[in-house]
């Protein structure tokens, strides 16, 4: 339904001194209809920038983003915005979505206005019908931002979200902000939505239990590249990153440290991305490492069997 092809993400900054960032290199994705598919990774490994990549609100260096097969990457804003509703992002922060001047009503009224074709009774029961579906009554419509708790707040984003009948949602640490038994009601209404409709699930986080939890397939990237995809990753990791990510979050452990702290891999370097930090790397890993299938899974690292 969903699909990437060699998505690259390159950000520049600076005017005098230019640098340049390569956020995601060479991601390929797909999703399918009712699948939650998690992309897992520590902070900064490139999750948002790919979460904007599908959701169209970045436009890739190179590669192509697919909706049911038409091609989403290049087109006029004109014809993309027949498709926007299709792909919805649910961000961290309600405040990324939420008018704090306006009632949770009207921002969740808002899709329906801009996109037009409704009258004023029609949106109303429309509105009413999205409140009950994510478990909000009737009694909250009227509030502003700030007279809601966070669990509700991202109830409302979910609601505003589903008005266009999306078919995908990317969810990018939706529930990071919530606290631990607000997070898992807010994971059983995304699942039961995703029940009822039939929805594609993209959900991005760095918590690997709730990755575990809700997703049939993930994808664990590094350094803007996917390094293991697959299904029971957690299970039995077969990259090398892959464990020690689940070490750091098990054991505490300092094994995972953000590439930046080791510097730079030497220049021209083609090789594995984690070949600084592996304590498995051998001469051949400074060999460029191409995705390849293990027993079902995909794994850059020549040594996975
Ligand atoms: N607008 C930008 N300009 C320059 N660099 C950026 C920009 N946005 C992100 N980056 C850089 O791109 C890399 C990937 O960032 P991104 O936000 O996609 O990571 P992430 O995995 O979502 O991190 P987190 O889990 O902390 O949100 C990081 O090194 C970040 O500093």
């Amino acid at each position: 339904m969903l699909k990437a092809e060699n998505l690259h993400c390159v950000y520049t900054s600076g005017l005098i001194k230019t640098t340049r960032k390569t956020a995601v290199c060479g991601v390929d994705l797909e999703i399918f209809p009712g699948e939650t598919v998690a992309i897992v990774g520590e902070s900064g490994c490139g999750k948002s920038t790919l979460a904007k990549l599908l959701v169209q609100q970045l436009a890739p260096a190179s590669g192509e983003v697919f909706f049911e097969g038409t091609k989403l990457t290049g087109m006029n804003w004109k014809n993309l915005r027949k498709y926007m509703g299709k792909i919805q992002l649910i961000p961290q922060n309600p405040d990324d979505v939420l008018d704090p001047r306006w009632t949770v009503e009207r921002s969740v009224a808002e899709p329906f206005v801009i996109f037009g074709g409704f009258s004023r009774e029609e949106i109303s029961a429309k509105v009413d019908a999205l409140f009950a579906e994510v478990g909000l009554s009737a009694e909250h419509k009227t509030r502003y931002p700030h007279e809601l708790s966070g669990g509700e707040l991202q109830r409302v984003v979910i609601a505003r979200a589903l008005a266009l009948k999306p078919e995908i949602l990317v969810c990018d640490e939706a529930t990071s902000m919530l606290d631990v038994s607000v997070q898992a009601f807010i994971l059983a209404v995304l699942k039961e939505i995703q029940k009822k409709r039939g929805l594609g699930l993209v959900f991005i986080t760095h918590d690997l239990e709730a990755a575990k939890a809700v997703s049939d397939r993930v994808l664990v990237m590094y350094t803007g590249e996917i390094v293991e995809e697959g299904k029971g990753v957690f299970d039995r990791p077969l990259h090398p990153y892959t464990r020690a990510l689940m070490d750091a979050v098990r054991y505490a452990s300092l094994e995972v440290v953000l590439p930046e702290e080791v510097g730079p891999l030497p220049d021209g370097f083609s090789g594995c991305p984690y070949f600084r930090l592996c304590r498995e790397k051998t001469d051949a890993c400074k060999e460029p490492q191409k995705l390849r299938n293990v027993s079902g899974r995909l794994v850059r690292c020549w040594k996975a069997k």
